[in-house]
């Protein structure tokens, strides 16, 4: 058995970012930038104004005095001349601001009477102007390379008049569930059968991951049957297959995908849920052989799955964050399996959530899983723990599955 680390390392290292693609703007969202995008123009590309109001010489705006309209500069319509002593001119939010006038007077501090306007308020120099490139510059790197893009960042890179981006191809990822007493939700399921959680589950992991989930038709425990099925796969970035990887009579992952040429890297790790997981190549197709239980499934994804999908995206492929919490149980001493403890989160003191296990771990329960809100991490060999002992936990709302 190999550490949880190492296993992660392992698969990390052996996974790199799928080939760039442009795309337009909207369908770039989440995904991740295979080259920095740089401004193509300067925004704001001129001094504007950043509010309704009207453009004067700071020195001719003192409150009481009485300054002529010599025209409008409303955004989109720069005023074609010049302010000089004793003039403004009319403007509104994000109009130029005219040669001459360094600053703007509000429209709330001024009467305004036929072409006349009185100031009301003196006005500072620089008053709510908005300078040329306050924002950013012509050439300057807005976005940079290996950058999950949100909307925020779409926004910058239409302001910065970028129509396409060149990001990562989303991963497609092949699922394949094995066993002959499994079936899709809505077959019929055979006699001590069992729905197909873990395919579904999986594909809305891999979805929110930003991968491109390819659910493969369930396939018997057969070696024959597992191995077409594989072969189907090889178009994927990474084939997840969960089911038949512990040391059963009809556990055929591996001695299936053999013959196809499969070379195994690593069986087993020292974990609990998911120690019998399979890490290896089919042909140029990594294969991620994840455990039948639903909830070995599951916490494996988040553990290694979900690192995977960033590396093929584009992305370092860290761990996944962890924070403080308090034990909300006794917790007894760790055996020599990195344990993953389904918890829920209670608010704690200042500010420090208290993380509650639930009484039981088996990891064939769903229901539990989907109400849990954090695993707490036991290290090999952690010593027992009282309530309200500091623990790290891997909050699960932030994963977004
Ligand atoms: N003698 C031993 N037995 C087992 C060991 C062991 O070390 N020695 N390891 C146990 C552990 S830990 C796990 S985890 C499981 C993993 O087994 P497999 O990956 O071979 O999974 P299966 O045997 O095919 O199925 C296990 C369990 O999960 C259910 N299952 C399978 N696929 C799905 C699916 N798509 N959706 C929902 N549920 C599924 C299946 O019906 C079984 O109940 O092995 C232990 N045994
Ligand atoms: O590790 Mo298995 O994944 O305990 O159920």
């Amino acid at each position: 058995m190999i550490s949880v680390e190492e296993a992660r390392a392992r698969i990390i290292g052996a996974l790199a970012a799928t080939p760039a693609e442009t795309v337009p703007l909207p369908a770039a969202w989440g995904r991740v930038l295979a080259r920095p995008v740089l401004a193509r123009l300067t925004q704001p590309p001129a001094d504007v104004s950043a509010m309704d109001g009207y453009a004067v010489r700071a020195e001719d705006a003192a409150a009481g005095t009485w300054l002529a309209v010599i025209g409008a500069a409303p955004a989109g319509h720069p005023f074609a001349g010049q302010i000089g002593p004793g003039q403004a001119v009319r403007i509104f939010t994000g109009g130029v601001v005219p040669p001459g006038a360094d600053a703007i007077l509000l429209q709330e501090d001024a009467k305004a009477e036929g072409a006349r306007v009185l100031v009301q308020e003196t006005v500072r120099p620089n008053r709510w102007i908005r300078r040329r490139g306050l924002d950013f510059a012509e050439g300057e790197e807005v976005l940079s390379t290996g950058r999950r893009l949100t909307a925020r960042d779409i926004g910058l890179a239409a302001a910065g008049n970028a129509p396409w981006l060149a990001v990562h191809r989303a991963p497609r990822i092949g699922i394949l569930a094995t066993g002959d007493e499994i079936a899709l939700p809505g077959d019929p399921i055979p006699a001590g059968g069992i729905v197909s959680s873990n395919a579904h589950a999986l594909a809305a992991l891999i979805r929110a991951g930003g991968g491109d989930p390819l659910v493969l038709p369930i396939v018997p425990d057969d070696s024959q049957a597992i191995a077409e099925a594989a072969r189907a796969a090889r178009a994927c970035d990474l084939l997840v297959t969960t089911g038949g990887a512990s040391v059963g009579d009809h556990d055929l992952v591996q001695s299936a995908l053999g013959p196809q040429g499969f070379s195994l890297d690593f069986w087993k790790i020292a974990m609990r849920p998911g120690k019998p997981l399979i890490w290896g190549q089919l042909g140029p197709t990594p294969v991620l052989g994840l455990p039948g239980n639903p909830v070995s499934a599951l916490v494996c994804s988040v553990l290694f799955l979900i690192p995977a999908l960033d590396r093929l995206s584009g992305l370092p492929g860290n761990p996944p964050r962890t924070i403080h919490a308090l034990a909300g149980a006794d917790l007894p001493e760790n055996d020599r399996r990195f344990d993953h403890l389904r918890a829920r989160l209670e608010p704690g003191p200042e500010g420090m959530p208290i993380a509650v296990p639930f009484p039981v771990q088996d990891s064939s329960m769903m229901k539990t899983l989907a109400r849990a809100e954090a695993l707490i991490l036991r290290a090999p060999g952690a010593p027992a723990l009282a309530t309200g002992a500091p623990v790290e936990v891997i909050p699960l709302g932030d994963l977004g599955f």
